[in-house]
């Protein structure tokens, strides 16, 4: 199966070409607004949409990616926080396991309820290792997930659970501080990561500034997701 998706990450990590995902929340953009938010996500010159939430309302996700679909060429993967959140109208899929926790809801069981929508999909499917991080505050991963993050000290801790998603065969690490987190993932954090692993690694969760996008890349994230700061209109990357 090709997997244009990934290979384009992978390629884009080798080259040291920095990404950049915006991240939609079904629950809070208004399908009116689409065109709108397609024209601002066009001017930061994202290479892809990311669209997920915590808590998403059934059948909201497909009619909301059906629309984004309709209005842009950038490709769509779906973020999901469960598999009701799955849908054709993607490109992508991160068939995320939450591997910072210890809640096998989050680990095996959410991913096996998803095959029965994707036994004749044709969504890429990117096996990604998620990895909570505490961004000081209760964020809705924590809550849904009912998981402990990993304490931004805790470098070797990161490391290594990152590791032992690569040695299982994920394709991806994400380092997640939580949507609207008071902390970014540490820099310092970001770059033990790096070194310790020789697949791509996306960052997100609390970034809102041009200066803190840069040195997460400059510590070694291949690909970046900006959420918040883009809904709240705060985001220009000038
Ligand atoms: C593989 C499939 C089909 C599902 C995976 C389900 C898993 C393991 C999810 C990981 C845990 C989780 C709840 C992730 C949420 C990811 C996400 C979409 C975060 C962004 O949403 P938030 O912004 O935190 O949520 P709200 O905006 O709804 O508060
Ligand atoms: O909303 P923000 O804080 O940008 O976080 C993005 C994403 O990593 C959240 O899952
Ligand atoms: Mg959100």
């Amino acid at each position: 199966m090709t997997k244009p998706l990934l290979n384009l990450i992978q390629s884009a990590s080798k080259k040291g070409e920095k990404l950049l995902a915006i991240l939609l929340d079904p629950d809070k953009s208004s399908p009116n607004e689409i065109s709108f938010i397609v024209k601002r996500i066009e001017k930061l010159k994202a290479d892809f949409i990311f669209v997920g939430g915590s808590f998403v309302e059934d059948g909201v996700t497909a009619s909301f990616v059906k629309k984004l679909r309709e209005n842009t060429t950038i490709p769509i993967v779906l973020f999901p926080g469960d598999y009701s959140q799955v849908t054709n109208y993607a490109n992508g899929l991160l068939f995320l396991s939450l591997l910072s926790g210890r809640n096998p809801e989050y680990l095996i069981e959410q991913q096996i309820k998803a095959v029965p929508f994707l036994k004749n999909s044709t969504l890429e499917i990117i096996p990604t290792g998620y990895i909570l991080i505490d961004g000081g505050t209760n964020s809705s991963v924590l809550k849904v997930s009912k998981t402990t993050p990993i304490p931004q000290e805790n470098i070797e801790l990161a490391v290594a659970t990152a590791v032992a998603g690569m040695y299982k065969g994920k394709q991806l690490i994400y380092l997640e501080a939580g949507s609207g987190a008071k902390q970014a993932v540490n820099y310092k954090l970001i770059s033990e990561v790096k070194k310790n692993i020789s697949i791509p690694l996306i960052v997100g969760g609390g970034i809102k500034s041009t200066e803190q996008l840069n040195n997460a890349y400059k510590n070694g994230a291949d690909l970046v997701v900006i959420g918040t700061a883009f809904e709240n209109n705060n985001f220009n990357n000038e």
